[in-house]
């Protein structure tokens, strides 16, 4: 039997619906709105298992699902080395989002890495902590900003409303997710003149320890 997870709900899960009904494999809720019990018609030897897109990751690391449908930026959060456990097997072309680094829009003298590297640096001086930066992706922000040499901020565990923690005064900057940009416009938050930390979509992924003949005759099934 192939485990599929797919998110249980919202734009994500309809889509990933889609995306399968359009290959010839039909995806459902078993019951009412809130029950996340599955039905696959279409494909034998398929179960589908809806969870939050954010456990996805997990659970194709400890081989509990063999196939999930999820965003690249949360396989690459929380997975360290997530390419010697799960494969991308397909793009599914929705989902898009970028992860990005966004200061204050009053900040008019913060345009790039380079005037944030500089301002952090007189934000410690100033006032005697260092710059926060509220985020979930920790792993994915930290490795970004150790790349372009930045060290003088802090991360602050966010793990929603992210674009409020600056109006709420417990970060000075932010790290998150956007694709339409209406966050952070609505919250007054300016993204910097840099490349997204993450170009992210959802995507296929397989675990590394599935395999066998069930697995590629669905994925030939599927066109993949
Ligand atoms: N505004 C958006 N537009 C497009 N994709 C988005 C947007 N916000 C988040 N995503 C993507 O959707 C995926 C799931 O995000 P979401 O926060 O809904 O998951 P989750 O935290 O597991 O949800 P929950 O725990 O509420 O079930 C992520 O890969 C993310 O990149
Ligand atoms: O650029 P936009 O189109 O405005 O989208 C960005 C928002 O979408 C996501 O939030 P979501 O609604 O998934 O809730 P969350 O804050 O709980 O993550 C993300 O965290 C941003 O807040």
């Amino acid at each position: 039997m192939i485990r599929l997870g797919v998110p249980s709900k919202g734009r994500l899960m309809e889509q990933s619906f889609d995306w399968f009904a359009d290959r010839g494999v039909r995806l459902s809720r078993a019951g009412s709105e809130r029950e996340y019990a599955g039905r696959v018609d279409g494909a034998d030897g398929v179960s589908l298992v809806l969870l939050s897109a954010g456990e996805i990751p997990r659970e194709l690391a400890a081989g509990r699902i063999e196939l999930g449908v999820t965003g690249t930026d949360l396989v690459r959060e929380k997975l360290a080395g997530w390419r010697d456990v799960v494969t991308e097997v397909a793009p599914m072309g929705f989902g898009h989002a970028d992860l990005i680094l966004a200061v204050p829009d009053c900040w008019r003298d913060c345009e790039t890495l380079d005037d944030l590297t500089s301002i952090a640096r007189d934000f410690r001086a100033v006032h005697g902590f260092r710059l926060r930066i509220a985020t979930k992706y920790h792993r994915l922000v930290r490795a970004w900003l150790a790349e372009h040499e930045v060290a003088d901020y802090q991360l602050v565990d966010s793990q929603g409303a992210t674009e409020g923690t600056v109006a709420n005064q417990t970060a000075e900057a932010i790290a998150d997710i956007t694709s339409s940009g209406a966050t952070l416009r609505a919250n007054n938050l300016r993204i910097l003149n840099e490349d997204p930390i993450l170009r992210s979509q959802a995507t296929l992924f397989a675990s590394r320890a599935a395999g066998g003949t069930a697995m590629t005759g669905l994925l030939s099934q599927l066109g993949l």
